[in-house]
């Protein structure tokens, strides 16, 4: 493609050289990918600068860069683009790349503190039941088709996300259902992607290291919303839609962000998709749906109220593409659980064993509740913060796992370049002053869980928090092969030779 098309929607710009005859035969962010005809793009990341770069990207055939610095000492030839935000521009630049794959395809994106993942999983079964090829982008993986894609980021950075968007486009992929992380908003990886469906979870704290401020945390989140009314377009097929949480105490706020239609949901507060009457059971929730498109009973197999929640919006952006609702409902029915997400590990064992991706303050204190409604012996927590992140979460969590256990045992998430005593030092310092708290520290986190399994009575549960799905831990910069289902699993049956 020549560098005159891919470079005429960036409206603020400043040209040093003559691009009109350029021809750009790929465009990467990173030095080591670079190749002859390649459009080099300068990030200025958190721990490198990409212009430093710029002279040994020339000399490996780069015939153009997308700088916010213009530098004095590159050859004649190679053209540059000075732009104010080099990875707004770059977003927008891969979407003509790729032929803005967005628009070929439905994209709904989800963002909130929790629940996004399985908010997507829910709305891809759905439009899969319903005979569509599906495209998935998340946490856990990217899944095209039957294609799984293995991730480094819940929401890809703009390259990598539109030429996952062309493949998914060549594939005839109708919808392609993705979690939008805040990181992602604030650092543009979706900008230049057209969205049909935006719809928000919830706000509650998270990646303060990164925004700063709630404040800041929440206006990250506000750009999708506001976004969405850029790409409202006339005919009801290509017209963007918001689909927002009602009961949440930020929904106010997003509701104004927006000019795109609106469907919203709840619990406690009237909304246009809405649950009543509410019922927790160990095994799922039972509750009374009313929409604008009919009513019925409805039993899912995931429990908690915030299952509910993430349920009521995927019914709401099924409802936008017309799916008939019992067909909605028949398939969120069938769904047993999201991997890491509430699961279950069943070895035959008299007690209760959940494996849960609750590593926010919130998230804790929901499936810890929920664990409260059904739990009939004591309640143990196996918990840990990650390292190299949000460092006010920490004695938040400690103090909700053991006010909300009869034991909690604080142990390691993944530390990451952190010494794993400081983080549990962090999280201690939230339980100081609190009479009768039943907890200890156990650094290692296979420790940890051996001790709560070998420790727990007949109908006890136990409830290993923060990693989910993860099948690794993260210590210094190295990755171990690590699975909390798997050590669960392999202590339990030990347990019985
Ligand atoms: C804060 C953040 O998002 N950081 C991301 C960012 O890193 P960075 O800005 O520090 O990049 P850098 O390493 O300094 O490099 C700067 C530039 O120099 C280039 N470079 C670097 C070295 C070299 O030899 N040559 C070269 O060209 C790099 O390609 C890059 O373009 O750009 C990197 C490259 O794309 C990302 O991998 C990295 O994500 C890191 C791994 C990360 O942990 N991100 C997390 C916090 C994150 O994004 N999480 C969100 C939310 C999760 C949630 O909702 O819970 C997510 O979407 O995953
Ligand atoms: N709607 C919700 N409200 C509050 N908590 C939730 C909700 N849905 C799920 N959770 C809790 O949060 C945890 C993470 O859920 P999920 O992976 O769906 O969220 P996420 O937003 O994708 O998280 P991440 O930001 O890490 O990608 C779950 O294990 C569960 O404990
Ligand atoms: N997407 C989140 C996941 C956190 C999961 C937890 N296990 C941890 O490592 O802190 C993050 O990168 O902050
Ligand atoms: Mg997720």
């Amino acid at each position: 493609m020549f560098l005159q098309t891919l470079i005429a929607s960036l409206l603020h710009k400043h040209v040093l050289g003559a691009p009109e005859a350029v021809e750009i035969r790929s465009i990467t962010s990173n030095s080591k990918e670079v190749t002859a005809g390649s459009l080099f793009v300068a990030i200025v990341g958190n721990t490198v600068d990409g212009h430093t770069f710029l002279p040994e990207v020339c000399d490996k055939g780069a015939v153009a860069v997308l700088v916010e610095r213009a530098c004095e000492d590159l050859p004649n030839h190679v053209v540059q683009i000075v732009v104010p935000s080099t990875r707004k521009a770059v977003a927008i630049v891969a979407s003509v790349f790729y032929r803005q794959p967005s628009k070929e395809m439905k994209v709904i994106g989800v963002t909130g503190t929790n629940g996004k993942t399985t908010t997507t999983h829910l709305i891809e079964k759905v439009l899969s039941d319903c005979g569509f090829t599906t495209g998935l982008i998340g946490t856990i993986h990217m899944r095209i088709g039957q294609e799984v894609i293995d991730v480094a980021n819940t929401t890809p950075e703009a390259l990598e996300l539109q030429k996952t968007f062309r493949t998914m486009c060549d594939r005839n992929t109708t919808y392609c259902i993705m979690e939008v992380s805040s990181h992602a908003l604030e650092l543009y990886r979706v900008a230049g992607t057209h969205f049909r469906t935006a719809i928000f979870t919830n706000l509650t704290q998270d990646h303060l290291d990164f925004h700063g401020t709630m404040e800041q945390y929440r206006n990250a989140k506000g750009k999708f919303f506001s976004r969405l009314g850029n790409t409202y377009e006339d005919s009801t097929e290509k017209q963007s839609f918001a689909v927002i949480n009602r009961d949440d105490p930020h929904a106010e706020f997003f509701l104004a962000q927006t000019v795109a239609p609106t469907i919203t949901y709840g619990i406690d507060q009237p909304s246009d998709v809405r649950a009543l009457d509410v019922h927790i059971t160990a095994e799922g929730v039972f509750f009374r749906l009313e929409t604008f498109a009919g009513s019925a009973a409805v039993q899912l197999r995931l429990t908690g109220k915030f299952s509910v929640y993430n349920a009521l919006a995927a019914i709401a952006a099924c409802l936008i593409e017309s799916i008939p609702l019992p067909a909605i409902l028949h398939s969120l029915e069938q769904v047993d659980n999201v991997p890491g997400r509430f699961e279950k590990v069943e070895e035959g064992q008299p007690f209760t064993v959940i494996v849960d991706y609750s590593h926010t303050p919130d998230s804790l204190e929901n499936a810890l509740k929920t664990i409260q409604e059904f739990a009939k012996g004591k309640i143990w927590t196996v918990v840990g913060c990650g390292g190299d992140r949000d460092r006010s979460k920490r004695p938040i969590m400690a103090k909700i796992a053991a006010t909300y256990s009869d034991t909690a045992i604080l142990t390691s998430d993944n530390p990451r370049t952190e010494d794993p005593d400081r983080i549990l030092d962090d999280m201690e310092a939230g339980l100081q002053e609190i009479p009768n708290l039943n907890y200890f520290r156990l650094a290692d986190r296979k420790q940890a869980i051996r001790y709560a399994i070998e420790h727990a009575d007949p109908s006890d549960c136990i409830l290993i928090a923060g990693k989910g799905h993860e099948t690794y831990q993260i210590i210094g910069k190295t990755k171990y092969h690590f699975d909390d289902r798997e050590i669960a699993r392999s202590v339990i049956r030990g347990m019985g030779q």
